[in-house]
């Protein structure tokens, strides 16, 4: 372990420490799969917090400027800065098991001559987290929690998951999961908030936070969450990867799905009630989406002879007086990848939101529609993903989780097919966006499904059997 200025009681100041790390960071940050500004070159670099975990393993708030416009403008727009969460490592010499980790030698400043690392990667700093989060207490800025009641081992063995993802999570011996937030905004974190709140209400589809950590400077803002880690778990999309390339069904699996998700719907009413609900809000969601679809044609060029077809279904919504579902809080970016099948039990994870959105947004009152649509996508992309194509597989599973949903709901999302295709229009959109800037060989996949939602402008899917106790 390096022997440092940072060991030196001014060796923690901002502006020295910055000198070491700014090249570094200005050229690694950008490269890291969880770095939103993509497209955007890092123009200035400050240290927001800064906080000495242990000798050699530093906490870092950093915040990024861009230069350029952004992605993309319009509701939704990236801010022109960005802060992230950083634990880097400072060694004199890297071990070969933690070369893949390094971010640079820094050639200025108080770490002259040492290598910085991502300490993510080093069982040591991953050891010292969990043993923070398993003594609640301060450090510096850094507030550290936990849910008594839950019993966390201390050795436990960690590793780096290195699933494709929006942030970092530490596997701690297949009991435990701690999600590193990397993209950090003022406020609670939903990821935290939501499953919280649903625990408390009995819910059992969500794995309820152990323990956390979050920072009270400049502002409150959620850090990580510990988890219980599902270990036999497989995500949905694996699943359904499987079922396309082996022919085997999928639809029972759907149809739970859909419970599962009505179930997940009923208890967040119940954790978050809402005072009364708000008169039916077609217009602005229409005008909402129809602003988010310009700000992606901006920002995608491919989109654009496509934009007027797929307005459409935003004006089909804004054409509606009827009551809509009420809002409530949902998941916000629900797919195959944020549900988990262990046994016959599906859990839901991943309570952020889209990554890309604003956190007040995030949390905002939606209608569970949303959801259904982010659902219905998710199947269509994993058809989408494979050849041969096989449209059949993802209608029959968009059949079955619908009709699961209602079963359990008591409402059948197909009741509202303007609003049903406007929400699965407004996310193939996001799609398109997403992919744009994190996966481009991807983008063909939500592509396929904008030349078809553009071309049409009649319902998405078959309407229910009428039902006659609830007088339709
Ligand atoms: N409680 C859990 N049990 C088992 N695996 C989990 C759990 N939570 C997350 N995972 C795994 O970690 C991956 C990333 O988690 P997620 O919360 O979606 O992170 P991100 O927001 O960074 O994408 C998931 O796709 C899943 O494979
Ligand atoms: O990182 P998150 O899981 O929070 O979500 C983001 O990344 C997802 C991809 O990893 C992206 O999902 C899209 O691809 C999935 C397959 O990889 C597919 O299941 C989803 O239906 C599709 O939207 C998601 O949009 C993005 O927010």
């Amino acid at each position: 372990m390096a022997k440092t200025a940072l060991h030196r009681p001014n060796g923690l100041g901002s502006a020295p420490l910055l000198a070491s790390l700014a090249e570094l960071l200005r050229a690694w940050l950008p490269r890291q799969r969880w770095f939103a500004g993509k497209g955007r070159p890092v123009t200035d670099l400050s240290l927001v917090s800064t906080t000495e975990l242990y000798p050699g393993c530093l906490h870092l708030l950093v915040r990024t400027e861009h230069s350029g416009p952004p992605a993309h403008s319009g509701p939704g727009a990236p801010p022109p800065d960005d802060c992230y969460q950083l634990l880097l490592g400072v060694r004199d010499a890297l071990p070969p098991r933690l070369t893949h980790a390094a971010i640079g030698r820094a050639s200025k400043g108080p770490l002259t001559n040492l290598i910085v690392y991502d300490a993510l990667h080093d069982p040591r700093a991953a050891r010292l987290l969990l043993e923070r989060l398993r003594r609640p207490g301060t450090t510096g800025p850094l507030r550290f929690e936990r849910d008594k009641r839950v019993a966390v081992p201390a050795g436990l063995a960690p590793r780096l998951l290195d699933a494709e993802q929006s942030n970092s999570s530490l596997v701690y011996g297949d009991s435990f999961i701690l999600k590193i937030f990397r993209r950090v905004q003022p406020g609670i974190n939903p990821d935290l908030e939501v499953p919280w709140a649903l625990a408390r209400q009995g819910c059992t589809r969500v794995p309820a936070p152990a323990a956390w950590f979050r920072t009270s400077r400049p502002q409150e803002a959620t850090l990580g969450v510990l988890q219980p880690f599902l270990r036999e778990a497989a995500d949905g999309w694996t699943l359904a990867l499987e079922s396309l390339s082996s022919g085997r069904g999928f639809t029972d699996e759907a149809y739970e799905l859909g419970r599962a998700t009505a179930e997940v719907h009923v208890a967040l009413a119940a954790a978050f009630p809402v005072d009364a609900p708000s008169p039916p809000q077609n217009r602005r969601l229409a005008s909402a989406m129809s602003e988010r679809l310009d700000a992606a044609a901006r920002a995608v060029p491919e989109l654009r002879p496509y934009a007027s077809g797929l307005r459409t279904a935003f004006d089909a919504l804004a054409a509606l007086d009827t009551a809509v579902r009420p809002a409530q809080r949902i998941h916000g970016d629900l797919h195959l990848g944020q549900v988990l099948r262990a046994g016959q039990q599906w859990s839901v994870i991943d309570f952020e939101g889209e990554p890309a959105r604003p956190l007040a947004e995030r949390r905002r009152l939606q209608s569970p529609v949303r959801d259904v649509a982010g659902m219905l996508r998710s199947f269509d992309y994993a058809a989408r993903s494979r050849h041969p194509w096989r449209p059949e597989w993802a209608e029959r599973c968009r059949e079955a989780y619908c009709a699961g949903y209602a079963a359990e709901a008591q409402w059948d999302p197909r009741e509202e097919p303007e609003l049903l295709r406007a929400y699965e229009t407004d996310r193939a959109v996001y799609e398109v966006l997403y992919e744009a800037r994190h996966r481009p060989d991807w983008l063909p996949v939500p592509m396929a499904a904008v030349g078809r939602l553009a071309e049409r402008c009649s319902r998405t899917l078959t309407p229910p059997a009428p039902n006659p106790s609830r007088g339709g």
